[in-house]
């Protein structure tokens, strides 16, 4: 859990007020996500979520802000951001950046089916078409350039043979974004951590998607092997289950048909998510910040798969 800032009930209550949203009944601050700060907030009549935003700035929020907006519009079942009496979406509270938006109904699915996947993958191209008319651009900060930022820092903090995975990974990384193979997948807004925590399910059916604030613009297929990395991954061995994999990318495909340059390159994109939640996971514990209580994720999940993609995992 994180709760980074601490609000009280007034101070929620002024805020709501202000938006002319309701007097709230209850706030609670929210027991999961590594990010942000977030309180659940229902008033008589609804559900919202309160995000103040601890890392992001003014200057970034927009973008993630108006392409939840851009794809609630086009009834996707994202959060939609509260507007205040001049149109307004991104609001400041306690001199941070702060949203409301809708609690959409469900709860995350921790143990995924094939049918699960098979939603998550559907959804995920609708969200990919959808978003293709988005109109701002903004790069995936947890791209290839942060990756060429933090690995000779977090090279201080590992074994020698961690050190040269990073740095063979981000050479071959490197290299690939060089290809012209790469340079032919399709791009577009992302949301770029679709993982399982991120996915609400009601009765079976897909019921949201959340937290847009890694989102970008990238290549479509490095959000497919997001998905395929955390979806459709057993958690104990961290083998590619092939039931979940293939109903994933079927119902994909059913929505937008991969391109001869994604097929081809979707194992190294794979390698791509891996290493860039391995990265991300080992930022966060090397380079931790203050929080009520924070719990980082386990790298070395993330470690294993990329060796696993690599060849060079042997499995028990
Ligand atoms: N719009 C929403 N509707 C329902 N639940 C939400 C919504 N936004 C956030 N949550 C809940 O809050 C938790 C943390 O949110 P998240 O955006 O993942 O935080 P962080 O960005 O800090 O990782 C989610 O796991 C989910 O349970
Ligand atoms: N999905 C990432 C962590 C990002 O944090 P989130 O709680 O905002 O999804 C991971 O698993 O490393």
């Amino acid at each position: 859990m994180a709760v980074f800032t601490e609000l009280s009930f007034d101070e929620v209550a002024a805020f709501f007020r202000a938006l002319g949203l309701g007097a709230p009944r209850s706030v609670r601050g929210v027991t999961s996500g590594i990010e942000n700060t977030n309180y659940f907030v229902d008033t008589d009549g609804a559900r919202y979520v309160l995000t103040l935003f601890e890392r992001l700035t003014f200057e970034q929020l927009p973008f993630y802000l108006h392409f939840m907006k851009h794809l609630a519009v086009r009834g996707m079942p994202v959060p939609d951001p509260v507007a205040d009496t001049h149109g307004a979406i991104l609001h400041s509270l306690r001199e941070r950046p702060a949203v409301v938006v809708n609690r959409l109904p469900g709860v995350s699915e921790v143990e995924p089916t094939a049918a699960h996947c098979s939603s998550v993958g559907e959804c995920l191209a609708r969200l990919h078409l959808a978003g293709s008319d988005y109109p701002r651009q903004q790069s995936n900060r947890r791209g290839l350039q942060w990756w060429n930022e933090v690995v000779s820092v977090l090279g201080r903090y590992v074994s020698a043979g961690q050190r040269s995975l990073l740095s063979t990974e981000l050479a071959f990384q490197n290299e690939l974004a060089l290809s012209s193979t790469y340079r032919q997948l399709p791009k577009g807004p992302i949301h770029a951590d679709l993982f399982r925590d991120n996915a609400l399910f009601e009765k079976g059916r897909l019921s949201g998607v959340i937290d847009f604030y890694f989102a970008g613009c990238d290549t479509f297929l490095f959000d497919i092997a997001v998905c395929l990395n955390d979806w459709c991954v057993d958690g104990l061995t961290r083998r590619h289950n092939i039931e979940r994999a293939a109903a994933f990318l079927g119902a994909y495909e059913s929505a937008r048909p991969l391109t001869s340059s994604e097929h081809r390159l979707l194992p190294a994109m794979q390698r791509a998510a891996a290493f860039r939640f391995w990265l991300s996971r080992l930022w966060d514990v090397h380079q931790p910040r203050r929080a009520t209580l924070l719990k980082p994720h386990d790298p070395s999940h993330f470690e294993r798969i990329l060796l696993m993609l690599r060849g060079e995992f042997a499995l028990s």
